[in-house]
């Protein structure tokens, strides 16, 4: 008899976490705490509860932009070598009980030096962080690998810059580069020479785009700057009929196995899609495009990768079989080597869906 599927019995699945921001996964009590200690007075809320609704209020505006304006807080209490370090280890603990058994954590170092820490500073307590979740985690039964993304702001001009800090850091823990932030007005393309630069060092990267703008993102994301994977790409089905026939560009995505990291609350909430039901995550995985499913931002949505599976599960009907497939579409996406992938698949995934669904 296979297990109920429900969110205590999805929690012990392994899940795999390809797209989730360091600076939208702050425990609420962390931020409190945080800005309590370096003297941070603007937050909107004096405690934990009231500042976790306050933030999934405020970024369920239905626009990118103003979601993007909560993340003021939480980078404002990430600005120390302390602080940064807490909210790593914090994260890699929470996956981990979380039960994802595989992360690829991303922020954008350059929002992370007003207080005066470099670059380099950054990453390494990040990183430091990430260890000791690990480790922590793993002293509770709890094993997790994490896997840090260096974000560059796509409205700035750092990515050049970024692109190389994220290749100096490729045997300490960084496994990928990302651009975020505003997509309309802000095409990849302006950041083609990071991308060309990434390219030559044989490193990984992915690009958000289809979120809050089109096709055109999404092309000038694959055919210009070239990336491994597309961060949301939702709008992929505007190249897509109501009966189900691939326009050229979706036949390219789908037959390249480019993968999707979906993202269905963070959606909702920016008016990406209209609801999870209606989300195209379902038509996607019909047509088997290579889609993963993620977080994006736990402390916006309110939410875990639990959650998000479960949600999924309850709209569309899946089953243990829909989770291992995602999971290990995922696992086959990330970023580290093959072998690595390899083992996680053979070792943990698929022995972790076959006592579920026995
Ligand atoms: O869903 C998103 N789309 C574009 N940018 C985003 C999204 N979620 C977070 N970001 C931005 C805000 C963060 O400060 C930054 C780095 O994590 O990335
Ligand atoms: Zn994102």
């Amino acid at each position: 008899m296979p297990t109920p599927l429900d969110e205590s019995s999805i929690r012990t699945a392994p899940k795999v976490l390809l797209h989730d921001h360091l600076d939208g996964g702050v425990r609420p009590e962390t931020v409190v705490d945080i800005a309590r200690e370096i003297g941070y007075d603007e937050l909107p809320a004096p405690d934990a509860p009231t500042l976790a609704k306050w933030f999934r209020d405020s970024a369920d505006s239905g626009s990118l932009e103003r979601y993007l304006e909560t993340f003021a807080h939480t980078v404002a209490v990430m600005q120390t070598a302390d602080g940064l370090a807490r909210v790593a280890r914090e994260a890699a603990e929470d996956l981990a009980d979380d039960g994802v058994v595989y992360a690829e954590i991303r922020w954008a170092p350059e929002q992370h030096t007003e207080a005066g820490l470099s670059l380099d500073e950054v990453v390494d307590a990040v990183l430091a962080g990430f260890r000791e979740g690990e480790q922590a985690a793993a002293e509770r039964g709890k094993r997790i690998r994490v896997g840090a993304i260096a974000t560059a702001m796509r409205h700035a001009a750092r990515s050049r810059e970024i692109a190389e800090l994220a290749v100096a850091y490729r045997d300490k823990g960084i496994v990928g580069f990302d651009i975020a932030g505003a997509e309309a007005g802000f095409p990849p393309t302006r950041h083609l020479d990071a991308f060309e630069y990434l390219r030559r060092e044989n490193f990984h990267f992915t690009i958000h785009a289809g979120e809050a703008f089109g096709l055109p993102s999404i092309w000038e994301a694959i055919q210009w700057c070239g990336t491994d994977r597309l961060g949301h790409g939702v709008r992929i089905v505007d190249d897509i009929t109501a009966g189900g026939a691939l326009g050229r560009l979706a036949q390219y995505v789908r037959d390249k196995r480019i993968p999707l990291e979906m993202c269905p609350s963070s959606n909702v909430q920016t008016g990406a899609a209209e609801s999870i039901a209606e989300h195209p995550i379902g038509l996607l995985r019909k047509l088997q495009f290579r889609v993963t499913v993620n977080t994006d931002n736990r402390l916006m949505s309110g939410t875990s990768m639990t959650r998000e599976m479960a949600l999924l599960a309850d709209a569309f009907g899946y089953d243990w079989a829909d989770l291992q497939w995602f999971t290990i579409n995922a696992m086959k996406s990330s970023f580290i080597g093959f072998d690595e992938r390899l083992q996680l698949i053979n070792g943990v995934i698929k022995p972790g869906y076959a006592a579920l669904r026995a």
